[in-house]
């Protein structure tokens, strides 16, 4: 090590949105992968998003500047990338990094799943015995020396070894892995940089004995090294726990903490320098100027460095470009501008004002939601009412979203369309749906959900409470964006929201039509959050919203109405201790949005996503009437968890999420293993999600297959 570590700069941010402040990396992207860019025009775009934000970044006066947060993809693809983990299948391709990320036409790409509890994906790393770790460190060595040229130092920013492992479950390769990242300390040493940071998420979630072990082994032997630039290992998304006490033994100098999610620590650090995170990068509120400093003024260290309290990609750029919003509501908003701005204001010690406070709270008494009737006596209501077929068929809710649509949709926001004339386009888009399905000889149809931009955003639109950005879009995967929208008040339902497409489906057919909403947790996971309440009493005010949605639709002549909760799974917490709390009020959100049905009314769930291994007993408990879910790419696995459930299911026999047509064999070995480990009565058939990715051209094939399947099993059980 060498003998002089140079102070760490009083202000920095764990990371920075990669888009462009105009998604300038989505059209980049597009472009490239539609042939329409080269590989250099790519790049050149990547340069200057990057040297917009380390210009901005300074012009802000933050001190600290991070490089290497930029990405063309993800930021784990990088590191795999990095440590030379890339699978020999994509080694040919054209393009290995787009392979792995997207898959090419003889591919499929590498897994991808959520990043931590947040709603950004990452590619899941492929580690296997044929892996050989071997450093390229091009891309974080090229940003320090773009940021050099530009007059600014920066601190290159890696995930760090234990969680890029544990994210490919390959843990035992940590000597391995170790000796590249050794090799990486000594290249940047060499280029003259000062600090890294190492992130280590993982960190904030349960860790094994070994698991611990593993960290003190980690940064033991890499705070040994000859040269190399002090460390920083940053965690974030909770506390530290018994990971601190770990990491505080080794001879890393700096640690980040997250202040927001996690308690200040009673570890003495006064060996080490905090990087204190104050100012939250997981919402968008204003920072209270009263807890930070407190918080600040609480940490033992030898020095503390005003930070955010993770990487503000999560986050949009700037309320700047928000001037749509309501001057109140703006007033308490910080996007990643404000929260620089934040930071910067609190190192230098002249953070003043305080935060508007929002609208003050009038929460209804705590509901306790009739309970219906035992599912026996639904299941005969509903069998009496519906009298569906063996092996009932249907969709998840959505239909192709044209462009046609989505232009018309833009239009009506230009001023260039009328309201009249959009929704007649919506309902001919209905009329279309509903004769497919007619003609595809499916039994519960659905109206396509094409009046839907997002299947939460529209629902934001339609409630009060909530306000929706102009350009507020946040990273999902890849060149994938999603605006979420702001729950700011209390919520409530001014009025019915779908009833009107459901009910004109309904009037174009005598097959029942499904009434199709999105769940409480899923509305609230996918907005950001008031953070003046306990989550779980926003979501009870949204499923009081949705209970009345759910009436009005039976009201309306519906007898199955579906509430959508893919995100369940996504708000779980981190730790163990915290979930089944969380469980608890997220099954009883999700019953108090559905119990005011009658038991003649047939209830549906979708959840996808996978990974539902861990919340079954929950799914079971929101005691659905027919509960559909992910299953085309999970297999088998999946039904024999599911089994138990006493009630309806449909596990996925369509992957929605490829463009390819499953041929009508492959879908009758599915369903004939679905028949034999679930009572033939109980399974429904159905795609594994909505299908408004998919072209009308792939829609129809593939169902008219999953129709034909159906009827050969039908054929055999009936008779
Ligand atoms: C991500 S789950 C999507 C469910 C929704 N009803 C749809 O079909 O699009
Ligand atoms: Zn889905």
């Amino acid at each position: 090590m060498s003998a002089f570590i140079q102070q760490f700069p009083a202000s920095t941010v764990l990371g920075y949105p990669r888009i462009g402040p105009r998604r300038e990396l989505k059209r980049a992207l597009e472009a490239y992968w539609d042939g329409r860019a080269t590989r250099a025009e790519l790049d050149q775009a990547g340069a200057e998003i990057r040297e917009h934000t380390w210009r901005r970044l300074a012009e802000l006066g933050l001190e600290g500047l991070p490089s290497n947060t930029f990405s063309l993809y993800d930021q784990v693809l990088d590191t795999a990338v990095l440590l030379g983990a890339v699978p020999a299948r994509y080694r040919d391709a054209a393009d290995p990094y787009f392979a792995m990320a997207r898959g090419t036409d003889g591919l499929a790409p590498l897994r991808m799943t959520k990043w931590f509890d947040t709603n950004y994906h990452y590619i899941v790393p492929e580690i296997g015995p044929e892996t050989v770790f071997k450093l390229d460190a091009a891309k974080p060595l090229a940003e320090v020396r773009q940021a050099r040229a530009l007059g600014y130092e920066t601190r290159p920013v890696v995930v760090g070894p234990v969680t890029f492992l544990l994210l490919g479950s390959a843990l035992d390769r940590l000597d391995e892995a170790l000796a590249c990242y050794e090799e990486l300390l000594s290249a940047l040493a060499t280029e003259g940089v000062a600090w890294v940071q190492l992130d280590e998420p993982a960190l904030v979630g349960d860790r094994t004995p070994e698991e611990l072990a593993a960290v003190r082994t980690a940064y033991e032997r890499l705070g040994a090294l000859g040269p190399r630039p002090a460390l920083f290992v940053a965690s974030y998304f909770g506390d530290l726990g018994e990971s601190l006490p770990a990491l505080a033994a080794t001879p890393v100098e700096a640690v980040g903490i997250d202040l927001v999610r996690g308690g200040v620590p009673g570890v003495d650090l006064s060996g080490k320098t905090v990087v204190a995170g104050v100012v939250s990068g997981r919402d968008v509120w204003r920072t209270s100027p009263e807890r930070a400093l407190a918080a600040l003024g609480a940490v033992r260290a030898g020095q503390v460095v005003v930070s955010t309290s993770c990487s503000l990609q999560h986050v949009p750029y700037s309320v700047a470009d928000e001037p749509d919003l309501a001057p109140e509501l703006r007033e308490r908003l910080a996007f990643a501008e404000e929260k620089v701005a934040e930071v910067v204001a609190l190192a230098r010690a002249d953070f003043r004002g305080s935060v508007p406070a929002g609208p003050s709270v009038a929460l209804p008494a705590p509901v306790v939601a009739e309970e219906r009737a035992p599912y026996a006596v639904r299941a005969a209501a509903q069998a009496a009412h519906l009298r569906l077929p063996t092996l009932p068929t249907t969709t998840i809710g959505s239909f192709p979203q044209t462009g046609e649509l989505r232009a018309a949709r833009a239009a009506v926001t230009a001023g260039t369309l009328t309201r009249e004339e959009y929704e007649h386009r919506v309902e001919a888009e209905i009329e279309r749906a509903i004769r497919l399905q007619e003609r595809l000889g499916l039994d519960v149809l659905v109206h396509g959900e094409p009046e839907r931009n997002d299947m939460v955003q529209y629902f934001a639109e339609h409630l009060d409470g909530f306000a929706v950005t102009r350009n507020g879009w946040v990273q999902s995967y890849g060149s994938r964006c999603t605006r979420p929208p702001i729950l700011h008040g209390d919520v409530s339902r001014p009025g019915p929201i779908t009833v009107r497409w459901s009910t004109y489906a309904q009037s174009l057919t005598d097959r029942p039509v499904k009434g199709m909403l999105t769940g409480p947790v899923t509305i609230v996971a996918w907005s950001f959050v008031r953070d003046d309440l306990p989550l779980r009493d926003v979501v009870f005010q949204v499923a009081d919203a949705v209970r009345e949605e759910v009436r009005d639709l039976e009201a309306a002549g519906l007898s199955i109405v579906q509430v959508d909760e893919p995100a369940l799974r996504e708000l779980l917490p981190l730790r163990r201790a915290a979930q089944d709390d969380y469980l608890e009020w997220a099954v009883a959100a999700y019953r108090r949005a559905t119990s005011g049905a009658s038991d003649r009314t047939q209830i549906h769930t979708h959840l996808c996503y996978s990974d539902a291994d861990q919340i079954l007993a929950a799914i079971d408990g929101l005691d659905a009437d027919v509960t559909t879910i992910e299953s085309a790419r999970s297999g088998a696995r999946i039904l024999g968890t599911v089994q138990a459930f006493g009630r309806g299911l449909g596990p996925g026999v369509y992957d929605i999420h490829s463009p390819r047509v499953p041929g009508v064999e492959e879908v009758e070995e599915l369903l004939r293993g679905a028949v034999a480990a679930l009572p033939a009565e109980r399974v429904w058939v159905n795609p594994d999600c909505g299908l408004k990715t998919r072209t009308y051209e792939q829609v129809e094939a593939a169902l008219a297959n999953v129709v034909s399947a159906t009827r050969r099993i039908r054929a055999e059980l009936d008779a």
